[in-house]
């Protein structure tokens, strides 16, 4: 619309989208409360009384919505239509390839984008209708504290509450079928799991719900091995379903794939007219990627231009403590790509002064280089999450390690781990080198 373009847009629900509503943004304010309570509890190491971290559940789920209520004037009908958009609060359905139906309106138009998302997964687990449960879009809502919380699910939905809700005074119990946190670099994700585990989170992999029994307040979980694990309260976070369902995708002539809609590297689904994003294109199912997606449709949809999604240089992030994040190839990716010509260099949080004077030691960064270039990065711990971002930079521009270590980082800063990094990988060169050694020695002597 800011570019001269009439656009119409629909939503059925909450402005927004899940990101705001039930999200990004409600998790990583329960997380800030879980923090706060964590670090009363920890604050004897540097000197200051230790406090309960007590905290008032529903005080939290104040704070929550607080933060919501803060953001969504950037998401806001007003907003929008400020900008010249016709927003209509109905859900929208294909009744043909070039119109869409929203209440009792008919939109035709040249360009239409699919933005719809998806919902959480709701697997058919015998026993699971049954009995009351919490999804993502229930749980920042829930102002009873759960005494015993069981999460089936380890990815990152899972581990973010797992625990904010320990630090919220829960007791937490992680079911996960296969590995916890299994999207990522097994030797970072056991940093991860290994702190949770030390802040009382019982995580149990390998161990797929089979069956689920109980009533509010008793809710059992059984394994497929018969064992039981029971709990007061249930939050299921397995996954997400791409929301295609009543979207008239047969009337648009637009084919689905797996999770999600069927798309082409420019996000043009099986209808030319048509482009599908963000988690409803059943790719990577982050907001980033969703808005990323719309930049890359903005350049085709308005100017006619070829334009790609590409996913190597996507970043990703859980806002566990320590935090964990990953850019472009893991060290099994890449090992399989690039076989031996792969360098691997490391660096531990643990030789960084600000980490050392911010007790916050654990955790470390794992580069991929393949012919002096990054081509993953993998980082364990304090702020690992903004660390990620100068090599998200470097992999979306396909920068040189020379380029990185050329950077000087103010001291000391948590991001000198990123130049130390770089610097390890030029260390071998430079300091177990006997051509450096002869050239040095012949400087010295006949340099006056
Ligand atoms: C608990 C949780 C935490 C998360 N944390 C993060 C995080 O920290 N960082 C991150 O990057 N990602 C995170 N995500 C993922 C992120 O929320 C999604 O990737 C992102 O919201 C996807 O954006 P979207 O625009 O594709 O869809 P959505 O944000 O889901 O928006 C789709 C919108 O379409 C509307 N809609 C659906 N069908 C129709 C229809 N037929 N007509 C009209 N409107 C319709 C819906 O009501 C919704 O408002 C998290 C997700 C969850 C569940
Ligand atoms: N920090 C972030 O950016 C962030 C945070 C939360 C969510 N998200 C997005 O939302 C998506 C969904 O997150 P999620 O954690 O729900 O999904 P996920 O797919 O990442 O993890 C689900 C986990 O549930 C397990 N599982 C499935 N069925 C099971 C069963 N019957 N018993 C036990 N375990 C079972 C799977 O093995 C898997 O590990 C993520 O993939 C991510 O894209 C992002």
């Amino acid at each position: 619309a800011q570019m001269g373009a009439d656009v119409v847009l629909l939503e059925g629900h909450k402005m927004g989208g899940d990101c705001l509503n039930f999200g990004c943004v409600p998790s990583k304010a329960l997380i800030a409360s879980g923090k706060a309570a964590q670090s009363q509890r920890h604050a004897s190491q540097y000197g200051v009384a230790n406090g309960s971290g007590a905290a008032d559940y529903a005080a939290t789920k104040d704070h929550v919505h607080d933060v919501i209520a803060q953001i969504a004037p950037v998401d806001s009908q007003e907003r929008f239509e400020g900008f010249g958009i016709n927003v209509i609060r109905e859900y929208g359905c294909f009744i043909s390839p070039t119109e869409v139906q929203a209440g009792e309106t008919v939109i035709t138009a040249r360009r239409i984008v699919i933005a719809t998302g998806s919902s959480p997964l709701v697997p058919p687990i015998p026993g699971l209708s049954d009995v009351p449960f919490e999804t993502n879009e229930t749980i920042f809502d829930l102002r009873d504290k759960p005494e015993h919380l069981l999460i089936i699910g380890g990815g990152p939905i899972g581990m973010e509450m797992a625990q904010a809700h320990i630090r919220l005074g829960c007791s937490v119990t992680v079911i996960e079928g296969a590995q916890a946190l299994g999207k990522d670099d097994p030797e970072l994700a056991a940093v991860v799991l290994d702190s949770l585990r030390a802040e009382g989170v019982m995580i149990r992999e390998q161990t797929k719900a089979a069956q689920i029994k109980g009533a509010a307040g008793a809710i059992e979980v059984i394994s497929e091995t018969g064992e039981t694990i029971a709990g007061t309260h249930l939050l299921m976070a397995v996954g997400r379903k791409a929301n295609i369902d009543n979207l008239g995708l047969e009337a648009g002539k637009i084919k689905a794939k797996g999770n999600g809609i069927e798309v082409d590297a420019g996000m043009r689904t099986s209808n030319r007219k048509v482009y599908a994003i963000g988690d409803v294109a059943g790719g990577l199912q982050f907001t980033h990627v969703a808005g990323y997606h719309a930049g890359v449709i903005i350049r085709s949809m308005l100017f006619g231009l070829p334009s790609k999604a590409k996913v190597s240089h996507i970043p990703w992030a859980t806002y566990t403590e320590p935090e964990l994040a990953q850019v472009g190839l893991t060290e099994a990716q890449a090992r399989k790509e690039h076989g031996t010509a792969l360098e691997v260099v490391r660096f531990d949080y643990a030789h960084n002064d600000r980490a050392i004077a911010e007790r916050k030691t654990t955790g470390f960064i794992k580069l991929m280089v393949h012919k002096g270039r990054p081509v993953g990065a993998s980082i364990v711990g304090y702020q690992a999450d903004e660390l990620i971002n100068l090599w998200a930079l470097a992999l979306a521009n396909r920068m040189k390690m020379s380029q990185i270590a050329a950077m000087v980082a103010p001291y000391p800063t948590i991001g000198e781990i990123n130049k130390r990094a770089a610097g390890a990988y030029y260390s071998p060169r430079l300091f177990d080198n006997p051509k450096v050694k002869k050239i040095v020695g012949l400087v010295q002597r006949y340099i006056p």
